[in-house]
């Protein structure tokens, strides 16, 4: 069996001597989607920070964060749901697709051809164009998906995706669904943070859930829509059905398309 992408043992956050998250374990598996569930101050995005390595100052943290040896030039990218912050607005989106790239070998011609490339595979559609746009010209649909283009072009394994679909209308929330699919689709890992269980169950074969900094629920996603352990999980699953929307896994097929 394949090294898991991600391992997490023990990690704990604190500040100043308060715990924010209790020590939690968990393992995200080569080619896995896996959803970080949790109400809002659960502690999901420290989480995030953690395994990115971008803990906010302040922040001590103890255990162990661990990857697969060997998985690619970058180790975890984090997205997050402003992605404007990752991105410098002084400089093309191209330009910056590029650095890695350069820094990987390739000449400046093509790591051009290269960032278009990467944000075609992301879901950018007319990519010539976008490549010499700055952020502020961007949406915030399109800045999720060149993050993501990012991501590619520094080989990461792993992407953290920190609530990414939160601050997007309907449509483009399911284009940037769409685009981390098929980064999953490419035997990519990829641990989706969100509150929003309908574009977990979309996305994600297994589930995290967080409640006040601990991990009380972990499970394949498709028996945690059928039978929720936890109060908190039953509760998220009666208030995604109540609103409606369809709640299905994806299927073992589906994750391999
Ligand atoms: N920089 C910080 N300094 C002090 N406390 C923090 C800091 N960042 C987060 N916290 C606290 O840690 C706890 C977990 O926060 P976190 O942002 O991880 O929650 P979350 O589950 O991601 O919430 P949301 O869904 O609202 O983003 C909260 O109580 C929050 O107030």
């Amino acid at each position: 069996m394949p090294a898991p992408a991600l391992s997490v043992t023990d990690l704990a956050l604190s500040i100043g001597g308060r715990q924010l998250v209790h020590p939690l374990t968990f393992s995200v598996g080569a080619g896995e989607r896996v959803a970080l569930l949790g109400a809002s101050g659960s502690g999901k995005s420290l989480t995030a920070a953690a395994v990115a390595g971008s803990l906010p100052d302040g922040i001590s943290a103890s255990g162990s964060i661990t990857f697969a040896a060997g998985s690619g030039r970058g180790h975890a990218a984090l997205i997050r749901q402003d992605p404007a912050t990752a991105l410098n607005p002084l400089v093309p989106v191209g330009k910056q697709i590029a650095i890695p790239l350069r820094i990987a070998g390739l000449s400046r011609t093509e790591a051009v051809t290269e960032a278009g490339r990467l944000l075609a595979r992301a879901g950018i559609g007319e990519p010539a164009r976008i490549l010499s746009r700055y952020t502020g010209q961007l949406s915030g649909g399109q800045l999720q998906r060149i993050c993501i283009a990012l991501a590619l072009a520094c080989g990461s394994s792993l992407l953290v995706a920190d609530e990414p679909t939160t601050a997007l209308d309907a449509v483009t929330q399911l284009k940037v669904l769409a685009t981390l699919r098929a980064w999953g689709a490419e035997g990519r890992s990829l641990l989706f943070i969100t509150h929003d269980l309908t574009a977990a169950a979309s996305l994600c074969t297994r589930a995290l859930v967080m409640e006040a900094g601990q991990i009380v629920e972990q499970a394949p996603m498709a028996e945690v829509l059928r039978t929720p352990q936890h109060p908190y999980t039953r509760r998220l699953v009666q208030a995604a059905r109540a609103s409606g929307q369809p709640l299905a896994a994806p299927t073992a097929t589906a994750v391999a398309a």
